[in-house]
This record gives C-alpha cells, sequence and structure tokens, in this order.
C-alpha cells in the first residue's frame, strides 16, 4: 500500500513535472545549451522521477506477485491494533497492516520508510527546484516577452528601412534610367554632329585638294623667290636708300625752305612787334598809391587828397591847393592793390626778356612812398624782384628742351654817383663802367659779380648776400638805402638747339633813391652831397628821357652812372616800366605832385629808332664827353595836355583795359624773338659783365 501510495504520488509528481514542462520554450525543452541549467535540472528531475517511478512499480509488480502471510499479533501489533482502533476511520488500514506484519514485510517497510524519507527529502528539494525553476520560468517569459516586443520593434524598423531602401532603390533605378536615356540622346546628337563634321570635313578634303595643289605650287614658286630675295633684297635696298637719300635732300630743302620763312616772319614779327610798340610807345608808366600806414590814420594829417577814377584805372585825380589835378597814366593801382595785382601787370614786360629784349623796371618817387615795397617787398609778400625771377624759372622750364637758357643775377648799389658790387666779396669797392676793349662798342663793368642761378632757392641765397653786403657797407639802411639807387640785374641767355639762335635780354629791377626835392629837405653837409647826387642821376634820367623823346640825335645817357648803367635798357627796342610811387598824405602832396608830373613827361616819350641808337652809341664808343652844350634837363614837370601830345594821342590805347593791355603786351613778348650775336667775353660767371650797344 505503501508503494501504491509512493507510487502514485510519483505519479502524480510526475505529472505536474510535465505539466510544467510544457510550459517551457522549445528552446530550454531541446536545447543542450548551458544557459539553461534550471531547465535541465528540471528535465533530470523528470527522469530521476520517471526511474523512480518505474522501479516504484516494479516493486509493486514484485509485491503482487509475492504471496501474503498472516501474521499472530505481536505487543506492538496489539498496541496498534489498540490505536487503528481508536481511531474509525483508519480501520481497514491497521487490519491490512496486521495481515502483513512479517518479518520481511517489517523489512521491506522499514526499506520503504526509508526511501519514503529519502524520496520525502527529493521531494522537498524538488519542490524547491520546481519553486525556483518557475521563478525562473517567469523570469525567462517576462525576459522573452520584452525579446520578442524588441523583436517586434526590430522587425517594424526593419520593414520601414526595407520599405526606404526599396524606395531609394527604385528612385536610383528611375535616375539611372534617365541619365542613361540623357546620355544616349546627347551621344546620338554628338554623334550625329561628329557625323555631320566628318561629312563637312570629307568634303572640305575633298575641295582643299586642289588648293593644297595651288598652295604647293605657290610654295615651289615663293622658294625659288627666296632664293631670288638676296638679289632682291640688295636691289631694293640700293633703290630705297637712292630714294631716302632724294626724299632726306627734299625735307633738308623744305626746312631750309621753312627756316628761311622762319626767320622771315620772325624778322617781320619783329619789325610788327617795333612798330606796334612804336605806336603804343615803349615806355609805360604805372603809379601806385600805398596806403595809410596805422599810425598815419592816428594822425590829424589822414585825410587824403587822392582818388580815383571808378571807370578807367589809368586816371588818378589829386586835390591840391584846393585844385583837382587829373593824371592820365598807363595804370593806377589804388592803395588797396597787392602785391600779386600789380606783378600781373607787369610780368608780360618780364617775360619778354626772355624772347631777348632789354627791359627796365624802375621805381620811382619820395622817400617812405613805398618804393622798396614795391620792389622787394616783405618776407611773407615778397616784390617785384623775387616774382620776377620765378617767373623769369618758370618760363624757361616751360620752353626746354628746345630752348637752353641761363638766368644770371648781379646787383648794384649807385650811392653818391659810386657804383658798388652787392654781390662781390668787397662791397665797399668802387665799380666802374668801360668800354669793351675788343671794339664791340659795349660797355662792361669790371669786377661785377654775376651769380648764374638755377632754382628758387638760388634767389632767396642771392638776395640775403646783397642785403648783408648793403647793410655792411653802411651804419642806417634805412637812411642809406632812400639816398642810394638799388639795382638788380638779370640777364637771361638763350639758345634753341633746333636753329642754332642765340637771345640775350636783360632785366633791370631798379629801387630808386627818394626823388624829395633838395630844397625842402634842407639838407647840409655829406647830406647835401647825397640829395645833389640824387638829383643829379634822377636829372639825368629826365635829360635822358627828354632827349629820347624828343628825337635827338645825342642821349645824355653818360650824365650819371644810372642812366649810363641803363643805357641799353632804356634806348631801342628796349621796354620800360616807370612805377611811380606815390604817397597819399596831404603833407607829401607837392612832391606827388612832382613825381606825378615827371610820370606823365615820361609816358609821353617814345623811343628814336634804331639808326638814331646807333649814331648815339658810336658817338658813345668814340668820345666819351659828357653832352656839353646840351641844356641840363631836371624832372620838373612838363606840362599836360592829353588830346596834343604824342603821348596822350597813344594815350587813348593804353587807357584800354588794363586786360586787353596784358594781352598786347603778351602777344608782343611771346611772339618775337630777337636774335644777337652773343659775346663770349660775358661768360665768366664772376667778373665780367657785358653791356650790349645796338
Ligand atoms: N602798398 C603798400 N602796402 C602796405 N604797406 C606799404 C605799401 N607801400 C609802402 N608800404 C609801407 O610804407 C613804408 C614805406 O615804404 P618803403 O620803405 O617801401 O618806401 P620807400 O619809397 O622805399 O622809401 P625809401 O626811399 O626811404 O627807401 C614801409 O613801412 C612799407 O612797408
Amino acid at each position: 500500500e505503501l508503494l501504491l501510495v509512493e507510487n502514485e504520488r510519483l505519479k502524480q509528481e510526475l505529472k505536474s513535472c510535465r505539466s510544467s514542462e510544457l510550459k517551457l520554450d522549445a528552446c530550454c525543452r531541446n536545447c543542450s545549451c548551458s544557459r539553461c541549467p534550471p531547465q535541465r535540472r528540471q528535465l533530470e528531475n523528470q527522469q530521476n522521477l520517471s526511474l523512480r517511478l518505474q522501479e516504484c512499480e516494479e516493486q509493486l509488480a514484485r509485491q503482487a506477485a509475492t504471496p501474503r502471510v498472516q501474521v499472530g499479533g505481536s505487543p506492538e501489533c496489539h498496541t496498534d491494533k489498540r490505536k487503528v482502533q481508536s481511531d474509525s476511520s483508519c480501520c481497514q488500514f491497521v487490519t491490512q497492516t496486521v495481515e502483513v506484519e512479517s518479518a520481511d514485510t517489517q523489512k521491506v517497510l522499514a526499506e520503504m520508510q526509508l526511501k519514503n524519507g529519502a524520496l520525502q527529502e527529493q521531494l522537498t528539494v524538488q519542490r524547491q527546484l520546481l519553486r525556483e525553476l518557475e521563478t525562473q520560468l517567469h523570469e525567462s517569459q517576462r525576459t522573452c516577452t520584452q525579446l520578442r516586443t524588441q523583436i517586434l520593434v526590430y522587425e517594424g524598423e526593419m520593414e520601414r528601412a526595407q520599405g526606404q531602401l526599396e524606395a531609394e532603390m527604385q528612385n536610383l533605378e528611375e535616375e539611372k534610367n534617365r541619365v542613361i536615356e540623357e546620355a544616349f540622346i546627347r551621344a546620338e546628337s554628338e554623334m550625329k554632329a561628329v557625323h555631320e563634321n566628318l561629312a563637312g570635313v570629307r568634303m572640305n578634303l575633298l575641295s582643299l585638294q586642289p588648293a593644297l595643289r595651288t598652295l604647293t605650287c605657290d610654295y615651289n614658286c615663293l622658294k625659288r623667290q627666296v632664293q631670288d630675295f638676296p638679289f632682291m633684297l640688295d636691289k631694293a635696298i640700293t633703290e630705297a636708300k637712292q630714294e631716302i637719300c632724294q626724299v632726306i635732300s627734299e625735307v633738308s630743302n623744305a626746312n631750309q625752305e621753312l627756316l628761311r620763312k622762319y626767320k622771315r616772319e620772325m624778322n617781320l614779327r619783329k619789325k610788327c612787334h617795333n612798330e606796334l610798340v612804336r605806336l603804343k610807345g615803349n615806355i609805360r608808366v604805372f603809379c601806385r598809391v600805398r596806403p595809410v600806414s596805422q599810425e598815419e590814420q592816428d594822425s590829424a594829417d589822414a585825410k587824403t587828397m587822392l582818388s580815383f577814377d571808378s571807370d578807367d584805372d589809368a586816371i588818378l585825380y589829386l586835390s591840391n591847393k584846393g585844385k583837382i589835378m587829373t593824371f592820365e597814366l598807363d595804370k593806377v593801382f589804388p592803395p588797396q592793390a597787392t602785391q600779386e595785382e600789380v606783378f600781373q601787370e607787369v610780368q608780360s614786360l618780364i617775360t619778354s626778356c626772355i624772347d631777348g629784349f632789354n627791359v627796365c623796371i624802375f621805381a620811382y618817387g619820395q622817400t617812405g612812398s613805398g618804393k622798396t615795397y614795391t620792389m622787394e617787398g616783405v618776407a611773407d609778400d615778397p616784390g617785384i624782384n623775387q616774382r620776377a625771377l620765378r617767373l623769369l624759372f618758370s618760363e624757361v622750364t616751360e620752353k626746354a628742351p628746345d630752348w637752353d637758357y641761363k638766368i644770371s643775377v648781379s646787383m648794384v648799389e649807385i650811392y653818391n654817383e659810386t657804383l658798388r658790387n652787392l654781390l662781390g666779396e668787397n662791397p665797399t669797392d668802387k665799380l666802374d663802367i668801360k668800354m669793351n676793349p675788343d671794339g664791340s662798342g659795349q660797355l662792361y663793368v669790371p669786377g661785377l659779380t654775376e651769380i648764374t642761378v638755377q632754382s628758387p632757392e638760388d634767389i632767396n641765397r642771392v638776395f640775403e648776400l646783397g642785403h648783408m653786403n648793403r647793410a655792411t657797407a653802411c651804419t642806417n639802411l634805412n637812411e642809406h638805402s632812400s639816398r642810394s639807387h638799388a639795382l638788380l640785374i638779370i640777364t637771361v641767355s638763350g639758345f634753341n638747339v633746333a636753329t642754332g639762335n642765340r637771345t640775350q635780354g636783360k632785366l633791370n629791377l631798379v629801387d630808386l633813391a627818394g626823388s624829395e626835392r633838395i630844397g625842402k629837405s634842407g639838407a647840409e653837409g655829406s647830406r647835401l652831397r647825397e640829395a645833389q647826387c640824387i638829383n643829379k642821376s634822377l636829372s639825368a634820367l629826365g635829360d635822358v628821357i627828354n632827349a629820347l623823346r624828343g628825337k635827338h640825335s645825342h642821349v645824355p645817357f653818360r650824365n650819371s652812372r644810372l642812366t649810363y648803367l641803363l643805357q641799353d635798357s632804356l634806348s631801342g627796342d628796349s621796354k620800360t616800366l616807370m612805377m611811380v610811387q606815390v604817397s597819399p598824405l596831404p603833407a607829401n602832396m607837392s612832391e606827388s605832385v612832382c613825381s606825378l608830373k615827371f610820370a606823365q613827361r615820361v609816358r609821353s616819350v617814345e623811343l628814336s629808332a634804331s639808326s638814331s641808337r646807333r649814331h648815339e652809341n658810336s658817338s658813345t664808343s668814340s668820345s666819351p664827353t659828357h653832352d656839353t652844350g646840351l641844356p641840363p634837363v631836371t624832372p620838373v614837370p612838363l606840362p599836360i595836355s592829353r588830346a596834343s601830345s604824342a603821348g596822350s594821342t597813344l594815350s587813348s590805347a593804353s587807357r584800354t583795359p588794363s586786360s586787353s593791355r596784358r594781352r598786347s603786351q603778351s602777344q608782343l613778348s611771346t611772339g618775337t624773338q630777337r636774335s644777337t650775336t652773343y659775346s663770349s667775353s660775358s661768360s665768366s660767371s664772376t667778373c665780367t659783365h657785358i653791356y650790349r650797344t645796338h
């Protein structure tokens, strides 16, 4: 019975084991891997259970085959019987136990109990195992579910990726097909074009064949010509040479003719210019009224007695002793006229010395009337001297390279009829004016320093040197400068590279000594001598101008150092400008009237024709007399007759607006080149200065 019970229990256990096996995965059931030890252990248990069940059944079978033995009751049995009897529910079982109670049975029972105990233990272990297995199973199932979910997600993603891949493949396929189709079409069209080209080339080839034959023929022809070329070249060169020689001689002839015409034209222009100068008068007289200074304005005597014509810049009105005097000059500069405006009016004269004319600009007027201001100016507003040199530089630079010019400068002071070399090493040395011993009839000043200037900086250096030397030669420069004449002599020598012509012009810029009369100044002693010398030279200047105006056969240039030195700039086709400086103050009115009258007299002078000058020069060179027999002419005022005198007749032309006068002057100066034979004796850079006679 125990076996039966055991058997039954084993069956149940096995059944439960199998039923739990059903829940296992196919993998775990069949798997031989090492990852599923619980499952394997379960299988092993199952097998063990099966084996034990089999053993139990075999024992049962053997029991069944063994005959049953009735055993008398022992005290224990009786005890048991009593126990069983007390329990009515177990009555049959006790009966049966008694039936089998034998030694063997006892033994088997003991064995069975042992087995039962072992089996119970096994069962406990199995149950424990089973629980573990169930836990593992649940875990596995959960993992399995997660894995399945993940697999499903992966599968979805894979499906999506596959879909995309397929779509991409599809697109690529379509693209590939399209590209292939396009390439094919292109290739077809290109192929067609190539075929067409090929056809064209074939056609060309067919048509070129005759051309090739022609070319071959030409080539052969040229080859023969190349072989003949040296001979032909020699012949052609010889012919060309002859032709060139012929052309050169023709051009040379034409050039000669042109040169001849040019020279003739120049002479004509010069004649015209001279005629024009003769008509206009080549002595121009400007007047500049200096402004009233600050100190003078404060004094009671500041009232100006001068007034200007707003319509005519050549007229000046002067109120003297209740009478209005009218002076007509070539140009009147009011006090507000700037240095630049003054220079604008004189610059055409200055440039004419580049063309070979001698020019003389001198400032005339009483002391303090502004002569030095006009000629020298002040440091930040230079006067005519410095502006003239700068203008000459710019003009000769413009004429290069056709003309090659040299500009040289000398500075001379005439004090008490003594000539001083302001650029020399010893300014106190006295210079003399002499006849050139070469018999040319030219005057020169032995020992006069002549400095070649090449830049505006050179000009500044020369002026500085001149001022320094002038200052060292006297105690009071201001007083000294009032009583001496200062001359800046600029010589411009030009050489025309094309024609070989040479020109030489001289520009004399003179700041005269004060022109006030001796009587008025009341000077004595050395002052008297100074005043007499000044008067002498200014009188000589007046005499010279008077003689020139009267076309006298003799012009007294030698009566003073000043006129002697300025001889070639006052005569012939020389151009002279007198800048009469006038003080506006009533106290200076009588001196102003004298200066203006002298200016008006000068303005009416016409320089004589060259024939009379030749006469004068020959007489100068042969007899250095002092014009004895001719009355001395002092710079006294001449009667002004605007309508009748020659100067007045011309003055209508000179009263034209200043711009037109400027134009005519510049036309003259640029249009007329004077050729001279330049004396080589003046080439010495420092000592010798030649005064050319006409
Ligand atoms: N146009 C002018 N504008 C301004 N100041 C002037 C002008 N003219 C002359 N002056 C001034 O008047 C004063 C006298 O001029 P400047 O020395 O030139 O006279 P000057 O006639 O040369 O005298 P001197 O015969 O004594 O040499 C100077 O101070 C000068 O600066």
